[in-house]
C-alpha cells in the first residue's frame, strides 16, 4: 500500500480554519472518513491529490510532496467526486474513459484494450457509445469510477460517492469498492459503507477526534452525533 502522510496540516478558507493541525499516516487498504457537515472531510480528502493545498504543513504520497509534485501525485491518486456530472468531460462513455489516458503515452491499441477492459468490468460495455450525460445517476457514478481506474492509480479517493444514488446503486458502488485492489480513501455519511473498512477517521471542527477500526470509530461517531 502507499503511504499518505499529513504532517501538521492546517487549511484556512476566508472564514476560518477548516483543517486544524492534522498529523496522520494512512497506510491501510481501505480508509473511511466521517464527520458532521462542515467538519473538514472534503478539504482533507482533496489535499491527498492537491485539489486543495495546505495553508501550513505538508501532505506527501509515497514521499512526494503533493504541493510540489502535483502532476506525479495525481497520476497515483484518482479522485471520484460526489456528483459524477462534474467529472464527465467527453461526449460518449468510451471517450470519457479514454480521456484519462491522453497523457499516458500508450499506443492506440493498448489504450483501447485498457478502456474496453474497464468498461467491461463496470458493466458499461453495452453503453460505450452512448452520450455520457444521458446515463442514469448510478451509471454515471460507475463511469466516473471507471474513468479513474483506467489510469491505474495506486490510490482512489472518493468524496461521498454514493450520496446521490438510490440504495441499489449505492450497493453496487459498495460492491465495486470491495473488489478494488487499489488503496481506497472514502468520505461518507453512509456509515454502513465503511463497516468493512480497515480504519475510520472521525473529524470534528477540522480535527481528528477518533481514529481506529470501524467498530470503535463508528461507535465514537454515533456517540458524538447523538
Ligand atoms: N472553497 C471554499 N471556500 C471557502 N470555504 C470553503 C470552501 N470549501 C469549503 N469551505 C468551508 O470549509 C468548511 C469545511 O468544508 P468541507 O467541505 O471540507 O466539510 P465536509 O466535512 O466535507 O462537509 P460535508 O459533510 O457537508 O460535505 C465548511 O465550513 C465550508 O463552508
Amino acid at each position: 500500500m502507499s503511504a499518505i502522510r499529513f504532517d501538521g496540516v492546517s487549511h484556512r478558507f476566508d472564514d476560518g480554519l477548516v483543517v486544524d493541525d492534522v498529523t496522520l499516516e494512512l497506510t491501510e487498504r481501505r480508509i473511511g472518513i466521517v464527520g458532521a457537515n462542515g467538519s473538514g472531510k472534503s478539504t482533507l480528502a482533496r489535499m491527498v491529490n492537491g485539489l486543495v493545498t495546505p495553508t501550513s504543513g505538508t501532505v506527501t504520497v509515497d514521499g512526494l510532496d503533493v504541493a510540489r509534485h502535483g502532476r506525479e501525485v495525481r497520476r497515483r491518486v484518482g479522485f471520484v467526486f460526489t456528483n459524477a456530472d462534474t467529472q464527465i468531460v467527453m461526449p460518449t462513455v468510451r471517450e470519457d474513459v479514454a480521456f484519462t489516458l491522453r497523457r499516458h503515452r500508450l499506443d492506440a491499441a493498448t489504450a483501447a484494450a485498457r478502456v474496453d477492459a474497464v468498461l467491461d468490468r463496470f458493466g458499461l460495455a453495452d453503453l460505450a457509445d452512448r452520450p455520457a450525460h444521458r446515463l442514469s445517476g448510478g451509471q454515471k457514478q460507475l463511469l466516473a469510477l471507471a474513468a479513474v481506474l483506467v489510469g491505474e492509480p495506486a490510490i482512489v479517493v472518493a468524496d461521498e460517492p454514493t450520496t446521490l444514488l438510490d440504495a441499489r446503486n449505492a450497493r453496487r458502488i459498495a460492491e465495486h469498492f470491495a473488489t478494488l485492489d487499489e488503496q481506497l480513501v472514502v468520505v461518507s455519511h453512509q456509515l454502513e459503507l465503511l463497516e468493512s473498512f480497515d480504519r475510520v477517521i472521525v473529524m470534528e471542527a477540522g480535527r481528528i477526534v477518533a481514529d481506529g477500526p470501524p467498530e470503535h470509530a463508528l461507535d465514537a461517531y454515533r456517540a458524538l452525533i447523538g
